[in-house]
């Protein structure tokens, strides 16, 4: 038997796959240890699909799109009753990117009963209650003897949280908080698994003691009795309904009605309040919105995986279906052979591999900072929160657009739910909102800009933080791309600098300038905030690319390493003409620079051509954690689809009731009047 280096290779299947496949100059298992961060757990990952694989009770029962919303909550509480049942078996116990995985090959990307619980509730209780609040909530949590969310946006507000409406006004006489919804539009809405599967949340309300306003606070609030499931008295909750995607998961809707909890609940690691009402400040005001910076330091991971199931999809099915010719002498090409679907396809290939490696980094700084945290540093509360907001956005946002891409590259199949490709749109589109709408995070990041740009103009650059230090730096004149013998990544990354640098001091003159003729700072800052995020695009995609090439530098195995250095080539040159504008606005990149970034960016797409399978083929999909009949690892497309199609619910019969009830007569009647 020949060995391949792409392990993905099976006889029978798609000969036109396999022919992909066989090009591959690279080991596929090899990737996947860089993708997943070490061999061990790109291993582990291969043995949970290859269990799951021969436990037929943890397969989809039918299509997900042939699944009414209820049926699918059904299956899928059924699959998460049972993983939780014999989760020892599947995976180690309490390790979170086994249960990651396991979730996506088992319950999906359409959430489940559960996933907030995992997501944010845990979260929270780990971060913020205190060890004896842990002792009573977190193991119970852990051992799923309940169930909790997140509650914090309300129907009118999501992003401002000053503004929120619930209250938790102290009681000094019961030792009691009082969490109440004033309005409608203060009733919690959108919360993950609040409306039908929780029973607890961590609810965000602000904090009344003794008729002063402390702001937003975490407490740690029961919702639904432990046996009957019931809502408790003073509860009004439910589900907001059928969203874009995500429908597995009950987002839902919360009211108080003066409901008391003990003072007690008050998630106090960090803060306190004494019976006698004292308030005892956190060591930083915004430490209890670690649950946020949770989620966004782990979803940069999630929407590179959503992004590369669409370009897995896309780049497999586009190997298999022929169309036209490019040489008309020649039979009918792949559709791939086509230079504006491997530049639709391949830069953001390169884009979902450089956005794990980038959501590697930073969920290391998460894991740094927390356990700093818990010491009482918080010194690197402000950098990790301005990183992840910045990444947050750029990351969901070209995943979105990603996505799509691969969705219009496979024509008409795309379109069809057999291709999946909408889901996972909706899914990850989603993630441009929740946890913080992407403008306003940039907004965020360019806080700390501007700050950063405040430095630099008073000479105190030596202050700046490694990840803007770049700002204080002196540029060339000019970049030296195509000015010097061998143009590497550091001219590149120069060149990066140099438009995050120009447009951030840029943006902040704006602002300072504004304040300077008598604008009060919000205005200015308001009339600013279209080229602040313009500054903070660019910081972070500077340091999307810096990750990327810290990534290669670091990998030793000569063949991957060369493939990984062919996709950094594309993702540089495909960024630089993607901001281009940016460039040659001060003349730092002259347009025949920009003819020879041109010029590189479709050598690169031809030199990834031979690779595209097998680069999408190491993230290690199972055709089950796909739910794809057009990404189908065998290749065998055309079948597959007639086969899903026949299973469609409408061709459980030939003829509809509808027809027999309106079409019919309808017909006759038109009939009947032609007589
Ligand atoms: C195959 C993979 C499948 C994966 C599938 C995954 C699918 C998962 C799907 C769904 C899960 C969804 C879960 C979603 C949950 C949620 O959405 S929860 C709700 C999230 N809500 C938000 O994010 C709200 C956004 N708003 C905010 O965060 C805040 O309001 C704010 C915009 C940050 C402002 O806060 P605030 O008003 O309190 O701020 P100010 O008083 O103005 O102060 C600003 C200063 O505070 C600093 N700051 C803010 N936050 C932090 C922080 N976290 N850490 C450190 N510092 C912080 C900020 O930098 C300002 O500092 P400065 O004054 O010095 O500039
Ligand atoms: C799938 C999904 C899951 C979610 N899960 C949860 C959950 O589990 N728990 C939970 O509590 N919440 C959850 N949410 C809510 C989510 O966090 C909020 O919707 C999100 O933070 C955005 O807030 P908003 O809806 O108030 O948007 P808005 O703030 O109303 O945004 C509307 C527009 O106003 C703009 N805008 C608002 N403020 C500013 C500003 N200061 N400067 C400039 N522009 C501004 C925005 O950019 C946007 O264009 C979820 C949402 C979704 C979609």
């Amino acid at each position: 038997m020949v060995h391949h280096q792409n392990k993905a290779i099976r006889e029978g299947d798609n000969p036109d796959l396999t022919a992909e496949r066989v090009t591959g100059t690279f080991d596929t298992h090899s990737m996947a240890a860089q993708i997943y961060n070490s061999e061990a757990h790109a291993r582990r990952r291969r043995e949970i699909t290859e269990i799951i694989a021969k436990r037929p009770e943890l397969h989809d029962t039918k299509p997900f799109p042939f699944m009414t919303r209820e049926e699918k909550i059904l299956e899928s509480s059924r699959k998460l009753t049972l993983i939780t049942k014999h989760m020892n078996e599947i995976i180690e116990p309490n390790n979170s990117n086994e249960m990651f995985h396991l979730n996506n090959e088992v319950l999906g990307i359409e959430g489940h009963p559960m996933a907030l619980h995992g997501i944010m509730f845990i979260p929270a209780l780990t971060a913020q209650a205190s060890e004896e609040q842990q002792k009573k909530w977190l193991t119970r949590a852990i051992n799923r003897e309940i169930v909790g969310t997140y509650a914090q946006t309300e129907l009118g507000h999501g992003t401002n949280l000053q503004n929120l409406e619930t209250t938790a006004t102290y009681d000094v006489a019961t030792q009691e908080f009082v969490l109440h919804t004033p309005t409608i539009t203060g009733l919690k809405w959108w919360p993950g698994n609040l409306g039908k599967s929780s029973n607890y949340a961590v609810v965000v309300a602000l904090m009344f003691i003794k008729g002063k306003n402390y702001g937003p606070h975490t407490f740690m609030v029961p919702l639904r009795d432990e046996k009957t499931h019931q809502p408790l008295k003073g509860i009004t909750i439910g589900d907001i309904g059928p969203k874009i995607a995500y429908n597995v998961t009950d987002n839902g809707f919360l009211g108080f009605d003066h409901y008391r909890i003990p003072r007690t609940n008050l998630l106090m690691r960090h803060t306190r309040v004494e019976p006698d009402g004292t308030y005892v400040k956190p060591p930083h005001a915004k430490i209890n919105y670690s649950a946020m910076v949770h989620v966004r330091s782990h979803m940069i991971t999630g929407q590179a995986i959503m992004l590369s199931y669409a370009l897995t999809i896309a780049t497999r099915y586009s190997s298999v279906r022929r169309q036209g010719q490019i040489d008309t002498t020649q039979p009918e090409v792949k559709v791939l052979e086509y230079q504006t679907q491997q530049h639709r396809l391949f830069p953001y290939i390169a884009r979902a591999y450089a956005f794990v490696f980038a959501g590697a980094e930073t969920v290391k700084l998460y894991e740094r900072v927390l356990e700093e945290v818990a010491t009482g540093n918080v010194s690197l509360m402000a950098d990790l929160h301005a990183l992840t907001s910045g990444l947050k956005s750029v990351v969901s946002h070209y995943t979105a657009q990603g996505i799509e891409q691969a969705r219009m590259a496979c024509g008409g199949h795309g379109y069809s739910q057999a291709s999946y490709m909408s889901e996972i749109f909706g899914v990850a589109v989603g993630g441009c909102t929740y946890e913080g709408e992407n403008m306003v995070m940039l907004l965020q990041l360019a806080r700390y800009l501007v700050k950063s740009a405040s430095l630099v103009k008073t000479g105190q650059s030596s202050k700046l933080g490694p990840l803007v230090a770049y700002l204080g730096a002196k540029s060339d004149s000019t970049s030296l791309i195509d000015r010097t013998p061998t143009t590497g990544f550091a001219e590149y990354v120069k060149t990066f600098q140099h438009i995050a640098r120009r447009q951030t001091l840029k943006a902040a003159d704006k602002f300072f300038g504004l304040m300077e003729k008598g604008e009060k700072r919000p205005i200015a800052w308001n009339k600013s905030s279209v080229e602040l995020n313009r500054a903070s695009r660019l910081h972070t995609r500077l340091y999307i690319v810096e990750a990327f090439v810290r990534r290669v530098e670091e990998v030793a195995d000569p063949r991957l390493k060369e493939v990984l250095t062919d996709l950094l080539h594309l993702h540089v040159n495909y960024e630089l003409l993607d901001m281009s504008t940016y460039a040659l606005e001060d003349g730092f990149v002259s347009s025949s620079q920009l003819d020879y970034v041109r010029d590189q960016l479709y050598f690169y797409l031809a030199k990834i051509r031979p690779n595209a399978v097998s680069l999408v083929d190491s993230w290690e999909f199972s055709d089950q954690e796909l739910r794809s009949v057009l990404g189908r690892r065998d290749g065998h497309v055309y079948e597959n689809l007639f086969a899903w199609a026949k299973a469609s619910p409408l061709n459980k019969t030939d003829v509809l009731p509808s027809v027999d009830k309106y079409l019919k007569p309808l017909m006759e009647s038109a009939r009947a009047s032609k007589l």
